[in-house]
């Protein structure tokens, strides 16, 4: 049974949960351009871990994923994991968590888009080229920064479940009639992706500040770019996020 998400849950309260989750997006990032790129760290065939066929980096994802699991992380819906296969149960006691969401939102994981947007795309933009080795620590940091997009992007689910339950006569129609086009006008709001766009813009240069006691040399740039950030959110994250928002409607009468 479904609980409607509106008893604990309004669009207000989900959109402060996005912004609050901005925070988390943006000072992991900054973390992670404290590092040089480290390519060798993503070489699928630098052999970096005898007998492990893929990247350190996939190394650290898969064996981190298999401890949160057995410690119930992944029991909670709102975490996916980036590698679902052959993870291990939960070894402690079930949480109870609020049914708010359609059974299909189980089936709902965007991480492996989220995997190639980050390191093809994204990583180029933060980091500064080159190696320094520092693999453990970087590769903890790209962790989380992915669980972070994960969480921000699958977020969609519970918008998108707020956003049937108030106009469910809206909604219905379109669901019946698979028409994922109109399911994406319906659920769309231009002026807050705006809104968006220029609060996280404004936090990454607040945030990414260089903090000095004596007079600050004029013209230092802040650790992460702003404009990234911006652009980080309007090509993928809110793309994504809405794509999850579609993709759970199509099934929310199932
Ligand atoms: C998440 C929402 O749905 C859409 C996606 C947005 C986002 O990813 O930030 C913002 C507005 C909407 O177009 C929302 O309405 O808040």
């Amino acid at each position: 049974m479904v609980k409607e998400a509106s008893e604990t849950m309004t669009l207000e309260t989900v959109r402060n949960s996005l912004n609050e989750q901005e925070n988390t997006i943006i000072y992991s990032l900054i973390d992670r351009a404290n590092y040089p790129l480290n390519p060798k760290m993503y070489d699928e065939s630098a052999s970096l871990i005898p007998g492990f066929d893929g990247s350190l980096v996939k190394f650290m994802v898969m064996e981190t994923e298999a401890v949160h699991a057995k410690c119930g992380r992944y029991e909670n819906p709102e975490e996916l994991p980036f590698f679902p296969g052959n993870l291990p149960s939960s070894l402690v006691p079930s949480q109870e968590y609020p049914n708010i969401l359609h059974l299909t939102a189980s089936s709902i994981n965007m991480n492996e888009s989220i995997w190639d947007f980050y390191f093809q795309k994204l990583l180029p933009l933060i980091s500064a080229p080159g190696e320094d080795g520092n693999y453990a620590k970087c590769a903890a940091s790209d962790l989380n920064c992915l669980q972070a997009l994960s969480r921000r992007i699958h977020y969609g689910k519970f918008v998108a479940e707020i956003k049937f339950i108030e106009t469910p006569q809206d909604y219905e129609p379109e669901i019946r009639s698979q028409n994922s086009d109109s399911l994406m006008k319906l659920l769309t709001f231009e002026d807050v992706e705006e809104t968006v766009k220029r609060r996280v813009e404004k936090k990454a240069a607040v945030y990414g500040q260089r903090v000095s006691l004596v007079e600050a040399e004029p013209g230092q740039k802040p650790k992460i770019d702003p404009a990234v950030i911006s652009r980080l959110y309007d090509e993928w994250v809110m793309p994504l996020t809405k794509k999850v928002e579609v993709e759970y409607l199509l099934g929310r009468l199932d």
